[in-house]
């Protein structure tokens, strides 16, 4: 099978498909039992993201329990500011923590964009792995965080829940801010063009954060750093595709990332309504989602039927079925079986 003969691919080609491909964010994750065995196996999160067979054998399970038209690597997008030189550990319970910037002394400790491999390359390894034991008819999708949101983990230390921290930085001390954007970015092209090169064929930038800018603030730090990256990665890599999620934008925000970064697919959060991005967002490119991920959790008739209604709603153009965002750890493994019937039928 030639990688264009993918599901995953066509739709991502622009190809209205009378059966979407499905993925789902944090496919593989803590609701799965056989995760949470590799895991304990690893001992703890970011050894199992750093041990290419384990870490290959975590993306391999969902796809073995549930034949996704996708595998997306197993990593975390804050390996880029530790490969930059930051601390970085998980608190069990609670989430990531990571040294902070909160000055030019702080951001002059990092190191140099061109220098991350070293940390990184067990990951290219994952993908190596993958590209071998993967199905033929199954797309890998890599991916990073975008600029903005690995940002206001690097500056706060952890995630806030309103990006208060990063705000500050931008206001108080714009050039530093400015400096460490420019860092990241840079770093990510270095970091995603080695994933494409062993093997990635898609490449999803998350900004799981986009939602906390407004004004001129997010064409600044939103729409221009995932052009950049999206220029330079088809510069570089001209057959990757390019899924783009700018979490809780606005409306005008969707419309002004695809209009600028010209992605393959935007991923819609669950505030999107289907239709509108129908009639919005399809008409330019693919739209990948946007199941809301708590009815996998409470399963029942409202699963099948939001489940129905979305692929309906987006039948008529490119679409990619997803959640509007990761499924969480309480979800029932039975109930992802039956979105994807569901789904295909
Ligand atoms: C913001 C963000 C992070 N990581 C990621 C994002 C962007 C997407 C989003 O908005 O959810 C992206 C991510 N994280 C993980 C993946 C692997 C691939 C997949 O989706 O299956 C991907 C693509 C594994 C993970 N990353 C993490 C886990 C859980 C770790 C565990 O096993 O305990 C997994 C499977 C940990 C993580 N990693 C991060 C946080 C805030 C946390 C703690 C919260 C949580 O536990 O869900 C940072």
């Amino acid at each position: 099978m030639k990688t264009d003969e993918k599901l995953m691919m066509r739709a991502l080609a622009g190809e209205t498909l009378t059966t979407p491909p499905v993925w789902m964010m944090r496919q593989a994750g803590r609701y799965l039992p056989e995760y949470k065995a590799t895991r304990a196996e690893a001992g703890d999160f970011l050894s199992l993201c750093y041990n290419p067979d384990l870490a290959t054998e975590v993306t391999l399970q969902p796809i073995r329990r549930y034949g996704f038209d996708a595998a997306i690597l197993f990593a975390d997008i804050l390996l880029v500011p530790q490969a930059l030189g930051a601390d970085l550990w998980f608190e069990t319970g609670e989430g990531p923590r990571l040294s902070t910037i909160q000055s030019k002394a702080d951001f002059n400790k990092l190191g140099n964009p061109e220098d991350v491999h070293e940390t990184l390359s067990p990951i290219y390894q994952t993908i190596r792995n993958l590209r071998e034991a993967l199905p033929k008819e199954t797309a890998l999708i890599g991916f990073a965080g975008a600029p903005w949101t690995v940002a206001t983990y690097m500056i706060a230390g952890r995630g806030t829940p309103d990006q208060a921290p990063a705000l500050a930085l931008m206001k108080e001390h714009p050039a530093v801010f400015d400096a460490l954007m420019d860092k990241i970015t840079d770093a990510t092209i270095e970091y995603l063009i080695q994933q494409i090169k062993a093997g990635a064929e898609v490449i999803k930038l998350f900004d799981s954060w986009a939602g906390a800018l407004t004004g001129f603030q997010f064409p600044k730090y939103i729409t221009r750093p995932a052009a950049k990256i999206a220029s330079v990665l088809r510069e570089e890599q001209p057959h990757v595709r390019l899924i783009g999620f700018p979490r809780g934008a606005t409306p005008d925000g969707y419309v002004n990332f695809v209009r600028e970064t010209d992605v393959d697919c935007v991923a819609i959060d669950g505030s999107i309504d289907a239709q509108w991005a129908a009639d919005n967002l399809q008409t330019e490119t693919c739209v990948q989602g946007n199941l809301d991920q708590r009815l996998l959790v409470a399963g029942g008739d409202k699963l099948v039927s939001e489940t129905k209604r979305i692929v309906e709603t987006l039948s008529h153009g490119p679409h990619i079925f997803n959640l509007g965002h990761g499924i969480t750890p309480d979800a029932d493994p039975k109930n992802v079986e039956i979105m994807i019937k569901a789904i295909r039928g």
